[in-house]
């Protein structure tokens, strides 16, 4: 398990039930992957993230990454293919990240929330990047047989 920002996890931490998050790593042919800032007005707003969101009652988490990225990026996603999860105990909350690749999508680009996006390369010049985005990167940079750093650690 992460703990984001160095907070103290709280009395029982491990025992808190988690949130349930479905997030999409969507690469395209040439290998970049999306990357979108977190909307004005959310936790962590300005933060670089991969796209998604909480799954509803009743959802699966395939259901919950189609229904997000149709009404936050405007894009139908084909196949989801599940990679792996992560935990991340945030002072504001403790989430399950389900990351699932997506290499198939139609329909353009289109931010429904006033987030910024960007198809990034390791590394990732976006910045800053949300703590439970960082071991995607990771992951990312084993696949890729890529050494160094994956991202920046200021506020571009
Ligand atoms: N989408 C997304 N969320 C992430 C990532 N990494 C990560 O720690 N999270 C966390 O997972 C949670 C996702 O919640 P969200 O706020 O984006 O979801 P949502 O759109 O359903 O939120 P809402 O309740 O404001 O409508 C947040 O606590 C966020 O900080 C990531 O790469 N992508």
């Amino acid at each position: 398990m992460l703990v984001a920002d160095g907070h103290r996890p709280r009395e029982g931490g491990a025992d808190r039930k988690p949130v349930e998050v479905a997030v999409g790593v969507l690469v395209r042919p040439d290998g970049r992957f999306l990357l979108t800032s977190r909307p004005p007005g959310k936790v962590y707003a300005g933060y670089w993230e991969f796209p998604g969101g909480k799954l509803e009652a009743g959802e699966s988490v395939e259901q919950a990454l189609r229904r997000e990225l149709r009404e936050e990026i405007d894009v139908v996603i084909g196949a989801v293919q599940p990679w792996r999860t992560e935990r991340v105990d945030y002072p504001h909350a403790l989430v399950h990240l389900n990351f699932c690749k997506v290499f198939d999508w139609s329909g353009e680009l289109h931010m429904h929330e006033g987030q910024q996006f960007a198809w990034e390369d390791l590394p990732v010049r976006s910045a800053p990047v949300l703590p439970g985005t960082v071991p995607v990167l990771q992951w990312l940079a084993a696949e890729r047989g890529f050494a160094g750093q994956t991202h920046g650690w200021e506020k571009g």
